[in-house]
C-alpha cells in the first residue's frame, strides 16, 4: 500500500475525528452555559426574595432610594471608564494597522518589475531597513557584525526575492533567514531534511525568545494542535498574541500532509506566508551526493504559490546540482548579488575556504595507548580549558579512546562518549553538559554532528582518517563555527589505510573515496585549502573559484596549514628511490602472484619473509627470510635479489608511505576477503603496474617508465629543525594568528618544562614478546626469525603492562626483545645514524646495542656508538639486566660493546 495514501488516510480520519471531538465540546459548552444562566438566574430570584423579606424588615423606601443612586453613579464611572478603553484601544489599533501597513511597504517588492533602473546591489547597508536589520541583529542575536554575505541575504529576503545562497558550514547560513523573517508579517517556513537539526535550531530560536514552533514526525500531540490553532488564527485575522515568524518542517510534512498544505493554502491567502526557505537545498537533486525524493517534491511549493519567494540554501552546490533545482522548484535565471537584475533569482556564494581552520595531519605512533597519549599531550599542551571532538572510525573506538584518554591524563580530561548505540536520554545530557563546558572533549563517531551547533569548538581531532574527504570536511567543519582560530587535526599513519579500506568496501564509490582521503593525509607538501579545491573540483563539479576570497584566489596557499608551515628542509623526495622502489615492490607482487596485505608485502620486499597468505606463491622455492604463515596457511616467500635486485632500502615506515602512493596512484589496486567477523584488504598489482614492471631495473634506474615520486617528511631534518618540541603539536589556533609565527610550532610551557630526551624518544622499553603466530592481522608486522623467549617482560621508564602494540609486536618479531623508542620504528633508527638502537635477541638472545648501524657507515658511526652505548645504552640496558635477572647474555655482532653492556644468558 502507498505509504502516502496510508498517511492521507490517517489526517482525513484526524480531521473528522478532530471535528466530531470540537462539535461535542461546542455542544457540552453550550449546555454548560445554559444550565449555568439558569442556576445564577434561580440564585438571585432567591437571594431577592430572601433581601426584600429581611429589608422589609429593616429598609425604608429612602434607604433603597439611596442605595440605587450610589449604584447608578458607580455605573456612570464604569461606563466612563469604558469609553475610555475603548478609545485607548481604538488608539492602539490604529497605530497597529499603521505599523503593519508600513511593514507590508517593506514587504512588497520595491523593485522595478518590469526590469529597468539601475542594478541592485544586495551587499550595501543602504537600505531603507538596514538600521532595523542592525538593531535587530545585536538585540536578538547579540552578534555586532554580519558575517560573510548574511546582510546581502538579509537584504535580498527583504525585498522578497529568490534566492539561492551558499555558504560553507558554520558560515551562519541560518540567521540570513531568521532575522529578516522577525521583520516581515507573516511566517516564514523553513524546510530542514532532519529533526535533530530542527529541534537544535528552534531550541536556538527559543534561547533568544523567538517564537518558532516545528512540525515534525517527533512533535507532540499537543504540540502540533497547538501550532495548527495559532497558524490557523494568523489566517483568520483574528489572532491575538505574537504571530508565529518561524515554522520548521521536515519535506516529507509538505508533500505528505493535506492537512499542512491546506493550512498552508490559509496563510497564503490571508497574505502570512513570508517565505520558503529550503536548507540542504542541493538535496533536491538526483544529481548531488545527498539526494531526497521527498525534497523533490518541494516543486509543489512553486506550483501552488507562485508569489512566494524562496530561498535556497547549501554549503555545496556544484553547478550542475545548482541548474538542477533551479528547474525544479521553477526559480527564474540566476543574477549575481551585487549588481542584481530586477528579476531572477539572486545569487550569493562566498568562499568556502574557512581561514580560521587550521589543518595539520600529524604522524599517528603506532601503539594504539601511544597515540591517545600524543593526544593527550597534544590537548593539554595547546588546548587545556577548550572544547573540542574527538571523531573515530567505530563505536568501540570512541568507547576505548574516551577511556584511554582519561586514564591517561589522570581525569584531567573530561570525555565524553556519543555514537548511535548511546540512549537518547544520555546523548542529550552528554550534549548539554558538553554546552556548558562540563564535558570538554566528545569521543564520537559520524553520529555526532548535525544538529549539533556549538561556536566555541576550539579543536577536532581525527583519531583515524574519514571515510571520505567530503566527510572529513564536514566533521573538521565543526571547529570555529564562531569564526575564531580552530585548529583540525588528522592523526594518520600508513598503516589505517586497510583499515578504512576495509569500513568502506561494499560502500558505491567507496574505494575512490578512501582513495582521495589517503592523497590528502599522505601529501606533505601542497596546501590543504588546494586539496580541498581540487577534491571537490574533480569529486563534485564544485568550482575552484568557490574556494577563493576577495583577498586571495584559490590556488594562493593558505599559509597556516601543516604543509605551508612545513620548513622545505624536512620533506624529503626520494626520487629515483622511490622509483627503484616502486619497482621492486610491484615486481615482488607481481611475483608473488596473489593478495599481500600491506604488512606482507613491505616485509618481503625488504627481504624480511613474510607474507602468509590465502594460497601458496607459484615458484616461492628460494626463500631469504622465510615468513611465518598461520595456521593453515601457506608462506609466500621470493628471492628478492633474483626478483627484484636486491631488497628495498627503505625503513617500514618509508616503504608503507610508499605502498600508499603507489595505490593512491593507481599502481597498486585493494582487494577484499570478508569473513564473518572482518572484511581482510590486500594489495596487488594494478595494471599500471605494468608501466614500471615492463622494465628492467637498470632501465628505470635510467629514468624510464612513469614519472613518480614519494615526497616523506625526513624525521632527522625535522628533529633537528625543532629537537625542543616533544609534541608534534601544531600548535593553538590561538597562537596561529601569525602566519610568520606559524612557521614553526613552539614547545608548550609543559614540554619546556619536562627534561629534553634525545631526539624525540619519550619513554624507553624493553619488551620481550614472542612472535605473534597470527597470521590474519593485516598489519600484524613482520616475520622475523627469533624464536622467541616466553612471556613479554617491560622494563624501563614507563613500561606498560598492556598487550603488546603492533609495534611492540613487530620489533619483537624483529628479534626477540627491543630497546625502543615507543614513537619510532626500529628501521628509522638504521637510517638515522645520529640515533642509537639497542635490540636484544633471543636465540640470538642476545643484547646489542648499535648507534648508527646504517649501512654503509661503520668505522665513524661504530666508534660514536661505542661512545654512545658507554653513555646512553648503559641504564636501560643495565635495567634490562636487572630486570632479566641476569638471564641474558649481550654481545653485538654489529660492533663490539663495552663490558659493562654485556649481560650473561644463564640457559
Ligand atoms: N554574524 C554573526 N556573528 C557571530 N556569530 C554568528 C553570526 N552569524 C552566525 N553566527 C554563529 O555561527 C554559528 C554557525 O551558524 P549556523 O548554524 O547558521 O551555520 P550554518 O551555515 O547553518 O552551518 P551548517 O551548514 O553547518 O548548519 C552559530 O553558532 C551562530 O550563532
Amino acid at each position: 500500500m502507498d505509504p502516502n495514501q496510508v498517511i492521507h488516510d490517517v489526517e482525513e480520519e484526524d480531521d473528522i475525528r478532530n471535528r466530531e471531538e470540537e462539535d461535542m465540546a461546542l455542544a457540552l459548552r453550550l449546555s454548560l452555559q445554559d444550565y449555568n444562566a439558569r442556576q445564577a438566574s434561580s440564585k438571585a430570584a432567591a437571594t431577592n426574595g430572601q433581601a426584600r423579606a429581611s429589608s422589609s424588615k429593616e429598609r425604608t423606601v429612602e434607604d433603597i432610594a439611596a442605595e440605587i443612586r450610589e449604584f447608578e453613579e458607580k455605573k456612570a464611572k464604569l461606563a466612563a471608564e469604558a469609553a475610555r478603553v475603548e478609545s485607548c484601544l481604538q488608539v492602539l489599533y490604529q497605530e497597529m494597522e499603521e505599523k503593519q501597513r508600513a511593514e507590508s511597504a517593506v514587504f512588497a517588492p520595491r523593485r522595478d518589475t518590469k526590469g529597468k533602473g539601475k542594478a541592485l546591489d544586495y551587499n550595501s547597508s543602504a537600505f531603507e531597513w538596514s538600521g532595523a536589520l542592525q538593531a535587530k541583529l545585536e538585540s536578538v542575536f547579540g552578534h555586532n557584525v554580519f558575517r560573510l554575505c548574511q546582510e546581502g541575504i538579509c537584504n535580498a529576503n527583504m525585498d522578497r526575492r529568490d534566492i539561492v545562497a551558499i555558504m560553507p558550514t558554520g558560515g551562519g547560513k541560518s540567521l540570513s533567514y531568521q532575522l529578516p523573517a522577525l521583520m516581515q508579517p507573516g511566517c516564514t517556513l523553513v524546510i530542514s531534511p532532519l529533526v535533530a537539526l530542527i529541534s537544535d535550531q528552534v531550541m536556538h530560536l527559543h534561547e533568544v525568545k523567538v517564537d518558532a514552533v516545528m512540525l515534525t514526525g517527533g512533535t507532540s500531540r499537543e504540540e502540533s494542535d497547538r501550532a495548527f490553532k495559532r497558524l490557523q488564527a494568523m489566517a483568520s485575522g483574528h489572532f491575538v498574541g505574537p504571530e508565529i515568524k518561524l515554522c520548521y518542517v521536515t519535506p516529507e510534512k509538505i508533500a505528505s500532509s493535506k492537512k499542512f498544505q491546506a493550512a498552508l493554502d490559509k496563510l497564503h491567502k490571508a497574505r502570512k506566508l513570508a517565505r520558503f526557505v529550503i536548507d540542504e537545498a542541493h538535496c533536491v537533486s538526483s544529481l548531488g551526493h545527498d539526494f531526497r525524493p521527498d525534497y523533490q517534491k518541494l516543486s509543489i511549493l512553486r506550483e501552488r504559490f507562485p508569489d512566494v519567494p524562496i530561498l535556497a540554501l547549501s554549503a555545496t552546490c556544484p553547478a550542475q546540482v545548482l541548474a538542477d533545482l533551479r528547474k525544479t522548484l521553477r526559480m527564474p535565471k540566476l543574477t549575481m548579488a551585487s549588481a542584481a537584475d530586477h528579476d531572477g533569482t539572486v545569487l550569493f556564494s562566498t568562499s568556502l575556504y574557512r581561514k580560521n581552520l587550521h589543518y595539520h595531519v600529524l604522524p599517528k605512533p603506532a601503539g594504539s595507548n601511544d597515540s591517545i597519549a600524543a593526544m593527550r599531550d597534544y590537548i593539554l599542551s595547546n588546548h587545556p580549558n577548550d572544547t573540542g571532538i574527538i571523531y573515530c572510525l567505530t563505536k568501540k573506538d570512541t568507547e576505548s579512546v574516551a577511556e584511554a584518554l582519561t586514564t591517561l591524563s589522570e581525569g584531567e580530561i573530561k570525555t565524553g562518549v556519543y555514537h548511535a548505540d548511546v540512549p537518547d536520554a544520555v546523548k542529550d545530557m552528554l550534549h548539554r553538559q558538553w554546552r556548558e563546558g562540563r564535558v570538554k572533549v566528545v569521543c564520537a563517531t559520524i553520529a555526532f554532528g548535525l544538529g549539533i551547533d556549538k561556536g566555541d569548538v576550539r579543536f577536532v581531532i581525527h583519531h583515524t582518517l574519514s571515510k571520505s574527504l567530503d566527510g572529513f570536511y564536514q566533521e573538521s567543519g565543526r571547529a570555529g563555527r564562531d569564526g575564531k582560530d580552530a585548529d583540525c587535526v588528522l592523526y594518520y599513519r600508513a598503516q589505517d589505510a586497510t583499515r578504512i579500506a576495509s569500513l568502506t568496501y561494499s560502500e558505491r564509490g567507496g574505494q575512490e573515496k578512501a582513495l582521495a582521503m589517503l592523497a590528502f593525509a599522505s601529501d606533505v607538501e601542497e596546501c590543504r585549502k588546494i586539496q580541498f579545491a581540487n577534491y571537490f573540483n574533480k569529486s563534485s563539479k564544485v568550482s575552484m573559484d568557490s574556494w577563493a576570497t576577495s583577498e586571495e584566489d584559490t590556488l594562493t596557499r593558505c599559509g597556516h596549514c601543516d604543509n605551508c608551515t612545513r620548513p622545505p628542509e624536512t620533506v624529503e623526495h626520494l626520487g629515483a628511490r622511490a622509483r627503484v622502489a616502486a619497482w621492486q615492490l610491484l615486481r615482488v607482487a607481481e611475483e608473488v602472484g596473489r593478495e599481500l596485505t600491506m604488512a606482507q608485502l613491505c616485509d618481503l620486499a625488504r627481504g624480511l619473509g613474510g607474507g602468509g597468505g590465502k594460497e601458496k606463491a607459484p615458484d616461492a622455492a628460494k626463500s631469504r627470510g622465510k615468513g611465518r604463515g598461520g595456521k593453515g596457511k601457506e608462506k609466500a616467500s621470493v628471492d628478492v635479489h633474483e626478483v627484484a635486485g636486491g631488497k628495498v632500502e627503505l625503513s617500514r615506515e618509508q616503504t608503507e608511505t610508499l605502498c600508499v602512493r603507489l595505490l593512491v596512484e593507481g599502481f597498486l589496486a585493494l582487494s577484499f576477503s570478508p569473513t564473518s567477523y572482518t572484511v581482510n584488504v590486500y594489495l596487488k598489482p594494478a595494471p599500471k603496474a605494468g608501466l614500471f614492471t615492463a622494465h628492467e631495473r637498470a632501465d628505470i634506474e635510467r629514468g624510464k617508465g612513469p614519472a613518480f615520486d614519494c615526497a616523506l617528511v625526513n624525521k632527522k631534518a625535522a628533529r633537528a629543525r625543532k629537537c625542543a618540541a616533544l609534541g608534534p603539536g601544531p600548535g593553538s589556533a590561538k597562537k596561529d594568528k601569525d602566519k610568520a609565527a606559524a612557521s614553526t610550532w613552539s614547545p608548550s610551557e609543559k614540554e619546556k618544562e619536562k627534561p629534553k630526551p634525545r631526539g624525540k624518544r619519550k619513554r624507553i622499553e624493553v619488551s620481550l614478546t614472542p612472535p605473534s603466530t597470527d597470521d590474519e592481522k593485516d598489519d600484524g608486522g613482520g616475520h622475523g626469525t627469533g624464536a622467541g623467549v616466553g612471556a613479554g617482560v617491560g622494563v624501563g621508564a614507563e613500561a606498560d603492562d598492556e598487550a603488546p602494540t603492533d609495534e611492540e609486536r613487530y620489533k619483537a618479531e624483529m628479534g626477540g626483545f627491543v630497546v625502543s623508542d615507543s614513537d619510532s620504528d626500529i628501521e628509522d633508527w638504521k637510517s638515522e645514524d645520529d640515533e642509537w638502537q639497542t635490540s636484544l635477541r633471543g636465540r640470538g638472545r642476545r643484547v646489542s646495542a648499535a648507534a648508527g648501524a646504517g649501512a654503509g657507515n661503520a668505522k665513524d658511526a661504530q666508534a660514536q656508538a661505542k661512545e654512545k652505548a658507554k653513555g646512553n645504552l648503559a641504564p636501560p640496558l643495565k635495567r634490562a639486566r636487572k630486570s632479566l635477572n641476569g638471564r641474558a647474555v649481550a654481545s653485538s655482532s654489529s660492533r663490539t660493546l663495552s663490558e659493562d653492556d654485556v649481560i650473561e644468558i644463564s640457559d
